[in-house]
């Protein structure tokens, strides 16, 4: 049995295809083998691959994130999916079955030698405090709102792509470091905001359409990349900063991991966020069907093949950081 380790801006994934099996894996099983996998490999989540429940989209994806629980969206992730389905089945442009939706995805120009591109559709966009959800915040959506309960200096934003997330423009280091850490962790832990978590992203704005971001992911904890994060700060970039923000070419959003472009298509009658950004694979797993199940496998029952994809990346990361 195979599986792949990939990421998108070195948001670390294991993609499991169910397809593949003799007997897809039960919940309970996701979950042990997630939990024991995403620790063991240092990745941030899997991504369950089976087959679309219905006509149209050529595979589905669930997400699970690194402590067991299931997130509605993965932005970086589906990327990759979108990858290995388009090697497998040869398709360029289709569409992915994701628990809120079916969403499209396209192959692009490479980003540099040896790094493979997709476009992926972030969507829907829900602004209501119910969709996140959220609770003891007012009946308005915050959006640059002042929150005395979060912080004595910042300001914060709501929004579900469809996961929650949560959104501050900051200036200083130390906000990007500790404060993110410390929220990060009081906002998902037991509270009285966000009974489901959420994550937390910090941006800088460095100039016209160019953005940083790091977040602080429900699940996970500190991530080099959450590709819905950035596509949820963008959404909130052009809200809070029009002079900033020019919505006939890509917004440039750096991230710990890389780079990636976003895009916004807010006056279509379903608005959306595109998201682009490499889809690399990191090596193949070759490991016994019955270890999956079993939810772990020793060192002499698996053997890794490790992709040159990932230093192709590295050189690329290293050309955008000059
Ligand atoms: N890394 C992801 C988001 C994964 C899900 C998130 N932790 C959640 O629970 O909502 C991305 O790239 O979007």
């Amino acid at each position: 049995m195979e599986l792949l380790k990939v990421q998108g801006s070195d948001n670390r994934f294991i993609l499991l295809d169910q397809t593949l099996l003799d007997h897809a894996l039960t919940q309970d099983e996701l979950t042990a083998f997630t939990t024991w996998v995403c620790q063991a490999e240092k990745t941030d989540g899997v991504l369950v691959v089976d087959q679309a429940s219905h006509a149209g989209p050529l595979g589905q994806m669930t997400v699970i994130n690194a402590d067991g629980s299931r997130a509605s969206m993965c932005g970086n992730g589906l990327r990759t999916v979108a990858r290995y389905l388009a090697d497998k089945y040869g398709q360029d442009e289709f569409t992915v079955e994701t628990p809120a939706a079916d969403l499209r995805v396209a192959r692009q120009e490479n980003f540099a030698i040896g790094v493979p591109a997709f476009a992926v559709e972030i969507s829907p966009i829900r602004t209501d405090l119910t969709a996140l959800p959220a609770q003891n915040l007012g009946q308005r959506p915050l959006l640059n709102t002042v929150v005395p309960e979060f912080s004595d200096h910042l300001r914060f934003s709501t929004v579900a792509v469809p996961n929650p997330h949560l959104i501050s423009f900051v200036e200083d280091d130390e906000d990007l470091n500790s404060t993110l850490a410390e929220l990060g962790q009081r906002l998902n832990a037991e509270n009285s905001y966000f009974p489901q978590g959420v994550n937390l992203n910090f941006a800088k704005i460095l100039g016209k359409n160019q953005l940083f971001v790091r977040t602080y992911e429900r699940g996970v904890g500190f991530t080099n990349a959450c590709g819905t994060g950035m596509s949820a700060t963008s959404w909130a970039f052009s809200q809070i900063f029009p002079e900033d923000y020019d919505g006939n070419v890509f917004i440039t959003v750096f991230n710990p991991g890389g780079m990636v472009k976003t895009r916004l298509h807010l006056a279509d009658s379903n608005p959306w966020i595109e998201l682009v950004g490499n889809a690399t694979i990191m090596g193949i797993f070759e490991v016994e069907e019955s270890a999956l199940h079993r939810g772990s496998w020793s060192d002499g029952q698996v053997h890794f093949e490790a992709s040159p994809e990932q230093a192709a990346y590295q050189d690329f990361v290293a050309e955008i950081k000059k």
